[in-house]
């Protein structure tokens, strides 16, 4: 699972995980990210929550019956898998393991259940954000003038906001969003340095030796 880096080093591909209380932002860091960085593809989920005004199949998520996922799970095509405001959400295993095979790195929008899964399976290649709202007031603002759920669904994430919080510390970094340019670009940087970090590099002892030898001639 190697990628070319954008300077010819090979390296290994990585997994990018954003999670946060819901409406805090992730989905709409994560549309930033696929816009604007290249070589980054957006895992799509399987949910067995019902589609929300302007979601679409296959580009939000996959949205199939319980008894579907059910069977997914069984037979291991999800990556990780979890239950979330009674709803089932998890990660087809196959897109995600195509995408670093062609180099890609995958971005994931997940919960801290699914980031647990991911990293016990592959720590080294889970860099993971957990996004905060800069206050209460603004994440449930953010969920009402997003205009998509009921009032008892709204009621019933804020709820949820608290224990979703508690995990804040499992994550490798921590970014508040309040103006949202300026936590995309906080969260660009994470992504930008991490592509560099040396040990998934794995190109580099090549690379040097090439240096070297050019300066030995
Ligand atoms: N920095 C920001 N300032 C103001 N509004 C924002 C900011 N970031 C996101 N929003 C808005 O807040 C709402 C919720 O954002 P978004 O859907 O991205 O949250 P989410 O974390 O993906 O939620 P969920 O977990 O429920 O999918 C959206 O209407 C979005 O446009
Ligand atoms: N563990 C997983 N969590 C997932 C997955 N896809 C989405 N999610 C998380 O669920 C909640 C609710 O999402 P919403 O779209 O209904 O608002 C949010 O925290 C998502 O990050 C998944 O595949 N696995």
């Amino acid at each position: 699972m190697t990628a070319q880096g954008f300077d010819g080093v090979e390296r290994r591909g990585l997994m990018f995980v954003l999670s946060s209380p819901s409406g805090a932002g992730k989905t709409t860091l994560s549309r930033m990210l696929i816009d604007r960085m290249p070589g980054l593809k957006m895992s799509v989920s399987a949910t067995t929550r019902a589609k929300r005004p302007g979601e679409v199949e296959g580009r939000d998520y996959f949205f199939v019956a319980k008894a579907k996922f059910e069977q997914m799970a069984k037979q291991g095509d999800l990556l990780e898998w979890a239950t979330v405001f009674d709803n089932r959400y998890g990660t087809p295993r196959a897109p995600v393991e195509a995408a670093l095979a062609a180099g890609q790195d995958v971005l994931f929008d997940i919960d801290w259940q699914g980031t647990q899964q991911l990293r016990e399976k592959a720590r080294a290649d889970v860099v993971s954000v957990f996004i905060l709202p800069p206050s209460a007031a603004d994440l449930e603002k953010r969920l009402h003038t997003r205009a998509q759920d009921s009032e008892e669904v709204i009621r019933g994430r804020m709820n949820r906001a608290t224990h979703e919080l508690s995990h804040w510390a499992e994550y490798d970094y921590i970014v508040v969003n309040q103006n949202v340019d300026d936590a995309f670009a906080e969260v660009q940087s994470i992504l930008k340095a991490e592509r560099l970090k040396r040990e998934r590099r794995t190109g580099l002892t090549e690379f040097v030796r090439g240096l070297q030898r050019q300066l030995e001639t």
